[in-house]
């Protein structure tokens, strides 16, 4: 499934919040996005979505153009937004109610035993912690269906300890779930951590400015600054982000 984001253009009003951006992610690719705070990151998710519609530009899912369409990629906002009177099993079975399908039950349940989520199937979002409510978001998101999954800073909200476990975990769901994800992060870790490709954009307009290839192989990410390359690689995002 390959996805084609080709120099969008878009304006709130007279503010023009991206010019001629232009992205790819491709098949079981995860691709993380870069920019700085309010500089239209989820802005783009919802042009991706069909939510909004750029002003110039194509954005084309298997050549097909998705501009103005919903319902074509899965989309993860940053806060988990669980509706605190369905219990987690109830939140995961909207993603079924959306497509008009009937919720499989053992379907549902593998997915929540593969969270580990199984044993709070019954409980309610307040009573779950913040890691748990976005595990649950996550399986939501991946209960769509949806060949592209559009992850707009899942972790920005979490602990330092509870985040990496998030990342380790998503690592490892996604090792058997492939998926093509297209993820928005404020950390340089985190998305060399995840990544396949990661684009540093500018803000005003959003624009990318540099593109960077993650060679470090998978297995010795967890080393983090030990791993061969890691040091280079942050060092030369940083560098761009400026
Ligand atoms: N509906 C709207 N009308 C006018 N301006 C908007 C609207 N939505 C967002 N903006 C402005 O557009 C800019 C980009 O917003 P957006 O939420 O896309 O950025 P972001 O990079 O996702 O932000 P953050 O890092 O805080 O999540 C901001 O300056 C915001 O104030």
């Amino acid at each position: 499934m390959h996805l084609s984001v080709q120099n969008i253009s878009f304006a709130y009003g007279t503010t023009t919040i991206m010019k001629n951006l232009s992205l790819e992610v491709t098949d079981g690719q995860f691709v993380s996005i870069i920019a700085p705070s309010g500089s239209g990151k989820s802005t783009l998710f919802y042009l991706i979505g069909g939510l909004l519609q750029p002003q110039s530009g194509q954005i084309l899912l298997e050549s097909q153009s998705i501009v103005g369409k919903r319902g074509q990629v899965s989309y993860m906002p940053q806060s988990p937004s669980l509706l605190p009177w369905r219990t987690v099993q109830q939140n995961v079975q909207i993603a079924y109610e959306i497509r008009k399908k009937k919720p499989a039950l053992s379907e549902i349940h593998q997915l929540l035993e593969r969270a580990g989520l199984a044993e709070v199937a019954h409980h309610y979002p307040h009573q779950l912690s913040g890691g748990m409510q976005q595990r649950v978001a996550f399986i939501r998101t991946l209960a769509e269906d949806k060949p592209i999954l559009c992850l707009d800073e899942p972790f920005g909200a979490l602990d330092a300890l509870t985040r990496t476990k998030m990342q380790n975990w998503l690592q490892l769901i996604l090792k058997e779930e492939k998926r093509t994800v297209l993820f928005i992060t404020h950390s340089i870790e985190e998305a060399i951590l995840l990544s396949d490709r990661i684009y540093v954009c500018h803000a005003s307009p959003l624009q990318v400015s540099h593109v960077f290839h993650v060679s470090i192989p998978m297995n010795e990410r967890q080393k983090k600054h030990q791993a061969t390359g890691w040091r280079e690689l942050t060092q030369k995002i940083e560098e761009a982000l400026i």
